[in-house]
């Protein structure tokens, strides 16, 4: 997958270019990366790429034609899905991280200070996504963030291939509760089940524990998901004892 920031802050891709599962997977050729930086095709011999918002207001909006020629020049590279990083985009799920892993490339627009000017969203952007409702300071740090969870879906980036399958949301449901070693930590020991060497018992044990979270932190992802006979035996069975 080639991934190239639409940024006024390269700099700042680099702690995932150069850390990590994701640094690896770069290094392996498993996925490419580029920064463009609107401030080179500023008009101007300041450099200048925003300006006042017309109407007034606080803040600083990002010109669209410095921004237009950076998306231009990423798609001279590449054909990919342009995604402009906004709270008032649709909300990243790993359903739309999993679409995503599928294209051959995206080309992600970060904003700054107050926004962007709507005649960029209309004329050049596919998308808009959100990573949440709430404010940052600008699109990098979203658009590692999608960056982060598409990655780590393209087959080879993580060690063990059934990592991805087994996260929070991959099958719907939260993660169940995990253990490593000391088996007794401050008084709690290790649930007996995970050392019974019973690989049927354990995997029963670990679907129940992630029903049982999602049931009691996330019913809305319940209230979506088709459950197979024996999730269903398991939440009857969880929510008798959450009534007893
Ligand atoms: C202009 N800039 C404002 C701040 N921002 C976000 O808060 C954001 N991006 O994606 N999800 C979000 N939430 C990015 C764009």
């Amino acid at each position: 997958m080639y991934i190239q920031a639409v940024t006024l802050f390269g700099e700042m891709f680099r702690s995932i270019t150069e850390h990590g599962v994701t640094g690896r997977a770069l290094q392996r050729g498993l996925w490419q990366f580029d920064a463009v930086n609107p401030r080179q095709f500023a008009d101007n011999k300041l450099g200048y790429i925003d300006d006042r918002p017309f109407g007034g207001g606080p803040g600083m909006i990002m010109m669209a034609e410095p921004l237009q020629a950076a998306i231009h020049a990423a798609k001279s590279q590449q054909n990919g899905r342009v995604i402009y990083l906004s709270p008032q985009g649709a909300p990243l799920t790993h359903r739309k991280a999993a679409e995503l892993a599928k294209l051959d490339g995206l080309i992600l627009v970060c904003g700054r200070y107050e926004g962007i000017d709507e005649r960029l969203l209309t004329s050049s952007i596919d998308e808009e996504i959100s990573i949440g409702d709430f404010v940052v300071s600008g699109g990098e740090l979203p658009a590692m963030m999608l960056m982060d969870a598409v990655l780590r879906l393209i087959p080879g980036v993580l060690g063990d291939a059934d990592s991805a399958g087994q996260d929070s949301f991959a099958n719907g449901l939260l993660d169940c509760p995990h253990y490593t070693r000391p088996i007794e930590f401050q008084g709690m020991a290790v649930p007996a089940v995970l050392r019974s060497g019973n690989h049927a018992l354990i995997a029963e044990w670990r679907l129940e524990q992630a029903l049982r979270r999602t049931l009691l932190r996330r019913p809305d992802l319940l209230a979506e998901r088709e459950l197979t006979p024996e999730e269903s035996r398991l939440l009857r069975k969880i929510r008798q004892e959450e009534r007893d």
